[in-house]
């Protein structure tokens, strides 16, 4: 039995985030906070992206709305597979109560509760994302802005410690993209990788010039940057042709939207996908079944962000550490899409 509180939250970024998706300027979530009759506090976050293939953030408030004050563990292992960021954020705040022996009052509480809003704030400082999850860096992937933005904000963020970039494709049309991507490619500096997400925004052919260029790239004896894989080229609905594609090139293909949630990363993998897993914790659903599967499946992971606050964070690269293969960066370098985030946090907490 677990004390049970959350609190939405709404927090604009910094800079657009264009996909072929569309676009995207504001991030809704809920806050989770549980708290045991010990005391012990278990802090958890719900962040979907329904364009991606998780609940809204209605259906989400309207799961935590119908629940009662004091929930059990029965009530976190049976959310429906339909709210797989609801299962992410109770079942890794739920973990996060237990992880802490009898009087530790966990990371967040430092020993004396406090109080959130009126009922509990953590009396303690905001958490510190990066004191409590140091991570250098160059394990990280650093996302850049589509289009020829990228040229401009790439620099700093090397400059940062970044060694792998993420580059948005299919926003916008091919032959703009492939120009300043032949530009991208000649400036950044030896001993980078390049991933290209193309959001499901590639036609069939548009996979194939993409694909083609980049093997051309690599065959043309070019050495920086190395292109690591081309990330979702095709709409979900045309997984064979992904299939297809990933054994034609030397270039690797990541599916992502594809395996959204668990009950598709399944799919995907019964029917035979062998190549690269881009796992999005945050929406992927419950995070011990993910745990399994991935155990079970010795599959090739590339973890990745929901632009999530840092309790998801904490939760989501917690599963990276444990479930990473290949060493592969992990796809949270977004910082720089957000206001400072320790400013955040003690406003989050603040007006609460
Ligand atoms: O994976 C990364 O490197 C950054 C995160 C990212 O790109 C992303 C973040 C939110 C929603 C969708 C995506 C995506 O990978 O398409
Ligand atoms: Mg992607």
């Amino acid at each position: 039995m677990t004390n049970f509180k959350f609190r939405p939250y709404r927090r604009r970024f910094v800079r657009t985030v264009s996909t072929s998706h569309g676009k995207w300027d504001i991030r809704d979530g809920i806050i989770l906070c549980f708290t045991d009759e010990s005391g012990r506090v278990g802090w958890g976050e719900i962040a979907p992206i329904s364009w991606f293939g998780s609940e809204t953030i209605e259906q989400a408030l309207d799961f935590c709305r119908q629940l009662p004050a004091q929930i059990t563990e029965e009530t976190i292992f049976s959310i429906p597979d339909e709210l797989p960021a609801c299962q992410f954020g109770f079942e890794s705040a739920w973990e996060e109560v237990g992880r802490w022996g009898d009087g530790e009052m966990g990371r967040w509480g430092d020993g004396e509760m406090g109080r959130w809003g009126d009922e509990f704030l953590p009396s303690a400082q905001c958490p510190m994302p990066n004191a409590q999850c140091p991570m250098p860096n160059a394990q990280l992937s650093a996302l850049l802005p589509a289009g020829k933005a990228a040229l401009n904000q790439w620099e700093s963020l090397w400059q940062q410690g970044y060694r792998t970039f993420k580059w948005k494709i299919g926003v916008d049309v091919v032959a703009n993209e492939l120009k300043i991507f032949e530009s991208l490619i000649h400036t950044l500096p030896a001993g980078c990788k390049l991933r290209l997400d193309a959001n499901g925004g590639l036609s069939y052919e548009e996979a194939n010039l993409w694909l083609w260029t980049c093997d051309n790239f690599k065959a043309n004896g070019k050495q920086a940057p190395e292109i690591e894989f081309i990330e979702q080229p095709l709409p979900v609905e045309q997984f064979q042709g992904m299939l297809e594609l990933s054994m034609c090139y030397g270039t690797a293909i990541a599916l992502d939207e594809s395996i959204a949630t668990l009950t598709q990363l399944t799919a995907c993998y019964q029917q035979g996908w062998r190549q690269i897993f881009v796992i999005k914790p945050g929406i992927i659903g419950s995070p011990s079944r993910l745990r399994k599967f991935c155990q079970e499946n010795k599959i090739d992971a590339v973890f990745s962000s929901v632009f999530e606050s840092a309790i998801g964070r904490v939760a989501a690269l917690k599963l990276a550490a444990e479930l990473s293969l290949n060493n592969r960066a992990v796809g949270f370098g977004i910082d720089h899409f957000f206001e400072q985030e320790d400013t955040w946090l003690l406003s989050l907490w603040k007006n609460l």
